[in-house]
């Protein structure tokens, strides 16, 4: 992910002002007058993506090197430019003896690092009104399409990844979230299914999201919680979930922010924009379970729920564990019916970059439980419609919402936040090592999406049926489900996320 450019110098805009410049000489630019704020010593201006702020003082001989946060060099005074992304907050601070207008970023510290910076620009009391409406303006540009200040329930998961989420949330991502200006409420969870609980119990009103520092398994949790609420319907669409990097997959941060670096990925959620995403229901027997990510059989599932025993090595233990199962080339037979959307990948492609519409949902005060099942359960006959497979040498069945599922594995590059498609990827377990490893290593880039032998569909809805197999892993959300039938259908743009674009997930597309 781009988070933009961090404070910089650029001496571009000051050359171009002319000494003794006034309003007119920033209309020459281009630059609007509200976007402009002309203060005795400095001027500050918005400009497409970014915030300049020039020292205006005549060129100087000597300057103090750490002045307001610029840094200057004899004879030459510069200007210091923030992206608006990176902008957390501003404000006008009146004090006593001395106001300013300061503007708080995050400060690049390293490749995977930022940390709050403030920068303060002195004003006199005669400029404190325009100053107001300057600030006023630079929060909007700075939080475009987004909402400013949100209200976070946040919770972490003591035992997710390697067990570092809360150390991780204190160091790195609180101080985003407070130099934002948001409101946190911070939870630890307490036992298994303990979000379950929470999001269920959860007053809606009270909070924009949900930030769940933790794998994948605690928005799991919440998305199941508010779907079990009577205001179903709602708390959905109200809510948004969203998930920091604190476990080992973290699909669903690498898939709206586009890192694991806990830093970058909250000042994501903090400029993050609503979006609307498709949320699977999952029914076994008589369970009814929201999936948000994929669902799996085979050779996947066995990595998320066969590699417990390695979770020391937090992520890495994906990568070591399909290498030991490449080598037994293992098969998992199975029936499938299919409620086909696209069955070829041209047309996949061909419709990558097409926005769909969305549904409208009843999202009234009224209680609204979750949507009807349109296709019934797995208990129900299966509609005529729909195409039985038979798979008797299937290696892998993997069904997706998320473009990306852990680190460097974007196995559903045509997958978007609400097309109201799942991505059905399948794969027999005898196509050789080779073409086996092909299909890890392009899904760090999504090139396999091209390998002839991954069978890559959109769908509506499918049913699974192991076939010849007593015991095995099935994953939904990377939580194992019982080894027996079950049924999937998608519900276009039933939950919330927080998202830097709109129906766009971050990371490498076929368009
Ligand atoms: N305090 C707790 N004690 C025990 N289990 C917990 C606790 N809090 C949450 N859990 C459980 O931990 C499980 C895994 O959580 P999570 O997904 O956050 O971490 P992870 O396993 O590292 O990530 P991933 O699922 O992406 O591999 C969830 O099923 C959740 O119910």
């Amino acid at each position: 992910m781009s988070t933009g450019s961090p404070a910089r110098e650029d001496n571009s805009l000051l050359e171009a002002i002319p000494d003794g410049n006034g309003p007119a000489a920033f209309g020459t630019l281009g630059i609007a007058p509200e976007d402009a704020l002309l203060l005795e010593h400095h001027s500050l201006t918005l400009r497409d993506t970014r915030v300049v702020i020039a020292d205006r003082r005549k060129r100087s001989k000597k300057r103090d090197a750490t002045c307001c946060g610029f840094k200057g060099d004899s004879g030459s005074p510069t200007n210091t430019t923030i992206a608006l992304h990176n902008v957390l907050w501003a404000r006008v601070y009146i004090g006593e003896d001395n106001s300013a207008i300061k503007i708080t970023h995050a400060k690049e510290l390293g490749k995977r690092l930022v940390k709050p910076e403030t920068i303060s620009i002195p004003i006199d009391e005669a400029d404190l009104e325009k100053a107001d409406l300057w600030v006023e303006r630079l929060l909007e540009q700075a939080y475009k399409g987004s909402q400013q200040a949100k209200r976070f329930k946040v919770l972490i998961n003591p035992h997710g990844g390697p067990g570092t989420a809360e150390k991780i949330y204190r160091s790195e991502i609180e101080p985003i979230f407070t130099a934002a200006s948001c409101s946190v409420d911070v939870e630890m969870t307490q036992y298994a299914k303990h979000a379950v609980k929470i999001a269920q119990e959860l007053d809606i009103e009270a909070y924009d999201a949900v930030i769940c520092v933790s794998g994948d398994g605690v928005p799991h949790e919440v998305f199941n919680g508010l779907g079990k609420r009577p205001d179903a319907l709602k708390a959905l669409n109200k809510i948004a979930v969203c998930q920091l990097p604190g476990g080992s997959g973290n699909g669903m941060c690498w898939s709206f922010t586009g890192t694991d670096a806990p830093s970058l990925a909250a000042v994501a959620l903090v400029k993050g924009k609503r979006t609307h995403f498709d949320l699977v229901s999952v029914t076994q027997g008589d369970e009814r379970i929201l999936s948000f990510l994929s669902q799996s059989v085979g050779m996947t599932a066995e990595l998320d729920l066969g590699t417990e025993n390695m979770r020391w090595m937090g992520n890495t233990r994906f990568t070591v564990g399909f290498l030991q199962r490449v080598i037994t080339e293992k098969i998992y037979p199975a029936e499938v019916h299919v409620k086909l959307a696209i069955d070829n990948k041209e047309e996949i492609r061909r419709n990558a970059s097409v926005m769909h519409d969305l549904p409208s949902l009843d999202h009234s005060d009224e209680d609204v439980g979750l949507p009807p099942l349109r296709y019934g359960s797995v208990k129900d006959e299966v509609p005529e419609d729909w195409v039985l497979e038979s798979h008797p040498k299937m290696g892998n069945f993997y069904c997706g919402n998320m473009i990306c599922m852990s680190k460097d594995i974007h196995f559903f590059p045509a997958a978007k936040p609400n097309d109201g498609h799942m991505d059905l990827a399948i794969m027999d377990g005898d196509v050789g090592r080779v073409k086996a490893v092909g299909v890890m290593l392009g899904a760090e880039t999504g090139k396999h999406f091209d390998i002839p032998e991954l069978n890559y569909r959109k769908v509506l809805a499918y049913r699974f049926t192991p076939k010849n197999q007593k015991n095995g892993y099935i994953s939904i959300d990377g939580e194992k489900a019982a080894f027996a039938p079950f049924q999937a259908e998608i519900h276009h743009g039933l939950g919330m996320s927080l998202s830097l674009r709109p129906n766009v997930y971050e990371g490498p597309t076929l368009a």
